[in-house]
């Protein structure tokens, strides 16, 4: 008869392995992205891991390709080489490309909200709603609704115009947006910039939170090294046309092991922030 857990010997408690530590789980994994735009090569064998329920910010100076990275992982630009998977599903070919998009597993927010101006914010996250799914009008109607109460905007936003709305609201509009058919990852580009200092951290929160509630992963590019120390779980830094570093905040303040990482975490700017955040 095999032995109870609860019959083992004190002998056997001390030799019995330890629980190994759970397995990362990749929900996109790049490898060996290749990418030439206008004459320019923008990616020459990039790899990448983006993990289960983790917000990873992507950072990198300007037009090193972090817009470029997301269009190319989402299917809106076709990499040159290189293969690219989703929940193990290859994004890269064009059947694959549609299979993964019907399983709705994505959403994304776009710097300026991208919102169509000529439709209210709740007619605006029904779009995706209309596109994808076969709902009665008041159902689609009242999961707007939710989805506007969700990145907390008030019920009064939902007849109102993109234009008549400040811009941190136009960022929640376009965040309730891309959680219309909720999606499991959500890519967002600098989804704080433009916002005062007060509405970048109330955006901060509210990612982190979503995140927790709802188990999103979330692949966020941002400048913003507030945003970084406040809800990054990982930072991914784009120079040379690869992923040069990859590690938590502060893994990257302690060794940044690239010129520009040591410039971004280490300079000036950040040593207010690591001082705030307790990293130094
Ligand atoms: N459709 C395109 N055709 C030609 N070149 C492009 C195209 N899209 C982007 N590029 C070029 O690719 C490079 C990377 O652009 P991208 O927008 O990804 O940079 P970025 O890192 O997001 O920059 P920023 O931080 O300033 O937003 C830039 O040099 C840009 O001019």
């Amino acid at each position: 008869m095999p032995m109870s857990q609860t019959e083992l010997t004190p002998d056997a408690e001390r030799t019995a392995p330890r629980a190994a530590p759970a397995p990362r789980d990749v929900v996109i994994r790049v490898r060996g992205l290749r990418k030439r735009l206008g004459g320019q090569q923008i990616f020459d064998g990039l790899n990448l891991d983006v993990y289960r329920g983790e917000i990873l910010g992507v950072v990198g100076g300007s037009g090193t390709g972090k817009s470029v990275l997301l269009r190319c992982i989402t299917g809106l630009l076709r990499p040159d080489a290189g293969e690219i998977s989703i929940f193990e599903t290859s994004a890269t070919g064009r059947k694959a490309k549609q299979q993964l998009a019907r399983t709705n597993c994505w959403g994304i927010l776009f710097q300026d909200g991208a919102l169509f101006s000529s439709l209210t914010v709740r007619e605006n996250i029904e779009v995706p709603m209309r596109e994808q799914l076969q709902l009665p009008r008041k159902v689609r109607r009242e999961l707007a609704m939710l989805k506007l109460a969700l990145v907390g905007l008030p019920a009064d936003a939902a007849n109102k115009y993109p234009s008549q709305l400040s811009g941190g609201m136009r960022k929640r509009a376009g965040l309730a947006r891309a959680l219309a058919l909720d999606p499991q990852i959500v890519f967002l580009d600098e989804p704080t910039s433009g916002l005062d200092p007060i509405g970048a951290e109330a955006f901060d929160q509210l990612i982190l939170s979503l995140q927790q509630t709802l188990g999103l992963t979330v692949f966020m590019i941002t400048h913003d090294l507030d945003s970084i120390f406040t809800a990054c779980d990982r930072v991914a830094v784009l120079a040379d046309r690869v992923i040069v570093r990859e590690g938590t905040p502060s893994e990257l303040v302690d060794d940044p092991g690239h010129p520009w990482v040591a410039e971004y975490f280490c300079g000036e700017r950040a040593r207010v922030h690591r001082s705030q955040e307790g990293y130094d």
